[in-house]
């Protein structure tokens, strides 16, 4: 079943001019003139129920600004959006009972009250059973561990304790969708760690349907199946994460670990990244050498006491795909 259905979604911003010198200013003031800037450009795109997407691209893709469509915050200058059945800018409160947003960059929490203040506020502002709303904050402050924090107002909370209230308080209505825009950004990896659990279990035991943005290849290889890539405001991928490795992944790093010195390596598509006395490191262009030839060659040729392989990081595949030569599409 689909949980959002966009067709052609366009956001065109007006710009004011900056006119040059005083009378420019002055100028301005009287008769402001307008450029425009196009932050979405036409995006088509479904996602089904329980799907796990991340909405990636560059900065000033226009993700935060289809997010904000798509949360009925912002109203389209064309196209078509429905969220869960709902055209999210026309029926925005209604929409609201049933998906939760977190926006890294902003609070949604009261900022001089403490979240158990917040919490209680929203749960009136959805309407929810005493008991249901009882028996699932009990449940989001255990799993979150928020107990310690619960009665500290917010603008005395450390970014990390905030960010867990703020990612309970969006789960507190047990919403169908999560819009999730940079909700790790400034984190430690130990609670980046936990609030990506916590997510996850949430799309698994009650099937939530996830739409994050993110720069954080964690978070993107951890919590999403699914990778869709906006550049100037269009979409210019669209498939697996795994697909989005395999694909642009084409190649692999090995590090040896070794037993004694070694001689200089040498082999067609692969480069040495480091070589010293006990340790070496290459990339392998896999398609130009097979990672089988490639390591029959350094165990026949080297004393090797450990062998690591790894993907290079998600932030190569990503800036790879912003860098790939596309058709049109500029705003
Ligand atoms: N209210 C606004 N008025 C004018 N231009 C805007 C407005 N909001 C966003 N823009 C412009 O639209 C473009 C897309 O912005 P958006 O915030 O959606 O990008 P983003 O992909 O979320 O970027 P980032 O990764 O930096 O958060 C940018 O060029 C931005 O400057």
């Amino acid at each position: 079943m689909k949980a959002i259905g966009v067709k052609g979604l366009t956001k065109r911003f007006a710009v004011k001019r900056k006119e040059e010198g005083l009378l420019g200013s002055m100028r301005a003031l009287v008769r402001p003139r307008y450029s425009e800037k196009i932050a979405v450009h036409g995006i088509d795109l479904e996602v089904e129920r329980g799907e796990t997407l991340a909405f990636l691209g560059p900065n000033g893709a226009g993700k935060s600004t289809t997010i904000k469509m798509l949360t009925g915050i912002l109203h389209p200058t064309d196209g078509h959006a429905e969220v869960l059945g709902y055209c999210p800018w026309k029926e925005r409160s209604r929409l609201a009972y049933r998906i939760g947003s977190v926006f890294g960059q902003k609070s949604q929490l009261w900022y001089h009250l403490p979240p158990i203040d917040s919490f209680e506020l929203m749960s009136r502002i959805y309407e929810l059973k005493r008991s249901d709303y009882l028996a699932r904050r009990k449940e989001l402050v255990r799993s979150f561990e928020l107990e310690p924090y619960l009665n500290t107002p917010v603008r005395k909370l450390s970014l990390g304790e905030r960010m867990r209230c703020e990612v309970a308080a969006a789960m507190l209505h047990r919403p169908q969708i999560l819009f999730l825009d940079e909700p790790t950004i400034g984190l430690d990896v130990v609670v980046k760690q936990k609030i990506r659990e916590l997510i996850l279990q949430m799309n698994r035991e009650e099937g939530t349907t996830v739409f994050l943005t993110s720069h954080d290849a964690g978070d993107i290889e951890q919590l999403c199946r699914r990778a869709v890539v906006i550049n100037y405001g269009q979409a210019i991928f669209d498939d697996t994460v795994e697909a989005m490795k395999r694909e642009l992944l084409t190649d692999k790093m090995i590090r040896l670990q070794l037993l004694e010195p070694g001689q200089p390596f040498r082999f067609a598509g692969a480069k040495v990244l480091e070589q010293t006395d006990r340790v070496l490191q290459l990339s392998v262009d896999t398609k130009r050498a097979s990672m089988e030839e490639v390591l029959a060659h350094l165990v026949q040729h080297y004393r090797v006491s450990d062998i690591t392989i790894e993907d290079p990081p998600m932030e190569r595949i990503i800036t790879h795909i912003y860098e790939r030569p596309q058709e049109g599409g500029a705003s």
